[in-house]
């Protein structure tokens, strides 16, 4: 008998399963990995830290992450076979159909044959996406085939040292490492639950990581960064971002970057991420896009009670460390990994497969009609 007080569309509200890794909207801040609040984390930690702390469970003491951050380092080679295939790609491809390539190819080129190799397959995944990424990005766009293995000693400052052929402002490292840790992990968002749901099945991990990528793509996700980006970018000054809010919300529009199916009044990603906006947006001597984004960030809340999610001043902070708008879902990717990949340890450890029921809405009984008398 299925209960019908559990129907409620998009499972809202109910419970599909346990989780050691993170809370949403339930204590601290509203966002706790493992335990530790987000603002601290973003505050102190490294993402490498982060990372440890998803994927093996603790944090890292010195000796520990200074191991780990080597190996990372020593990770972040790409395999001439995946570069073959990633030069293949044109260059009005979308990165997250990249990000989701990359990761199905290296599933072909490094299969994960036992689960005793999760922890190192998914090191190898934090480490070589961002090495994916800007190697189609930098031979397809500027038709130079780059050296992925730097010495960075964060995956944020890879990231951008690889988009630049520069290492990358301590600022702007900075920013990529708060970034990358307010993004790591969500308890069971969309993604994660696309992971989950293909780790049910005893898959390997590649195939839950390609299936979230896959997930993460889409605007009401990751892809709202981008989306966001794309919306306020045209918008000259506060006011006519102010009438254009308006009128998209009297059009009935969705306005990217902002609600959240958890959090009912503010995501404590926003807070963070705006202020490290607002300081490089000083940075760089802007007078129009972060004024812009708080003036719909204002609209946004006197006229509807929505607030900015995770992904709305995301989208100036990337935009102006100069990273292109088609890039920014890519960093979540590269970010995301370790939450995915942990929820796929989770599910392993204590596994039954996912396989809910739905409730029947077509016709009650069919009659069979031969092929040559159907109309
Ligand atoms: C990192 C992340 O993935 S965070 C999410 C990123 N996604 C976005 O920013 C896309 C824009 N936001 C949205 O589409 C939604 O808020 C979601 C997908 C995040 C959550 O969806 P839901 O849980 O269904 O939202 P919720 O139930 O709170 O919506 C309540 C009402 O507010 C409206 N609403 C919610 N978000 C928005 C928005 N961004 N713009 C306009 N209206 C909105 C809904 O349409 C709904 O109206 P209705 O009752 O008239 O149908
Ligand atoms: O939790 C969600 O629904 C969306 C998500 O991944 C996030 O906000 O980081």
């Amino acid at each position: 008998m299925v209960d019908k007080t559990l129907g409620g569309a998009g499972l809202r509200g109910q419970s599909a399963g346990s989780t050691a890794l993170c809370t949403v909207g339930q204590s601290g801040s509203g966002l706790t990995y493992r335990g530790y609040d987000i603002e601290e984390l973003a505050e102190k930690a490294r993402f490498e830290e982060v990372a440890y702390l998803l994927l093996k469970g603790k944090l890292p003491n010195q000796a520990e992450l200074d191991a780990y951050i080597t190996r990372l380092k020593s990770l972040r080679g790409l395999p001439q076979a995946l570069r073959t295939v990633l030069e293949q790609i044109p260059a009005d491809a979308h990165p997250m159909d990249v990000m989701r390539t990359g990761a199905s190819m290296l599933g072909n080129l490094e299969t994960e044959d036992s689960f005793e190799q999760q922890q190192d397959a998914s090191d190898r995944l934090l480490a070589v996406l961002p090495s994916i990424i800007c190697y189609w990005y930098r031979f397809s766009h500027d038709g130079v085939r780059i050296d992925t293995e730097t010495d960075d000693e964060s995956i944020g400052g890879h990231f951008l040292h690889m988009l630049r052929d520069e290492p990358a402002s301590e600022l702007h490292a900075r920013v990529m490492n708060v970034s990358l840790i307010l993004y790591a992990e969500h308890e069971f968002n969309a993604s994660t639950f696309t992971a989950r749901v293909c780790a049910s099945t005893l898959s390997d991990m590649h195939s839950c990581v390609t299936g979230a990528i896959g997930s993460l793509r889409g605007p009401l996700h990751g892809g709202a960064n981008e989306a966001a980006m794309a919306m306020i970018q045209d918008w000259q000054s506060a006011e006519e971002a102010e009438r254009e809010t308006l009128g998209m919300l009297e059009r009935k529009e969705k306005i990217m970057g902002f609600g959240h199916a958890i959090y009912r009044e503010s995501d404590p990603r926003n807070a963070i991420i705006k202020q490290w906006s607002k300081k490089l947006s000083e940075d760089v001597g802007d007078t129009r896009l972060y004024d812009v984004s708080e003036r719909v960030e204002a609209v946004m809340w006197r006229e509807k009670k929505l607030f900015c999610n995770a992904d709305f001043f995301h989208a100036s902070a990337y935009h102006f460390m100069d990273i292109p708008t088609k890039l920014f879902t890519p960093i979540f990717v590269c970010s995301r990994v370790t939450g995915w990949c942990a929820h796929v340890f989770e599910q392993r450890e204590n596994n039954r497969i996912i396989r809910p029921s739905a409730d029947y809405t077509g016709p009650e009984h069919s009659e069979w009609v031969p092929i040559e008398q159907r109309r």
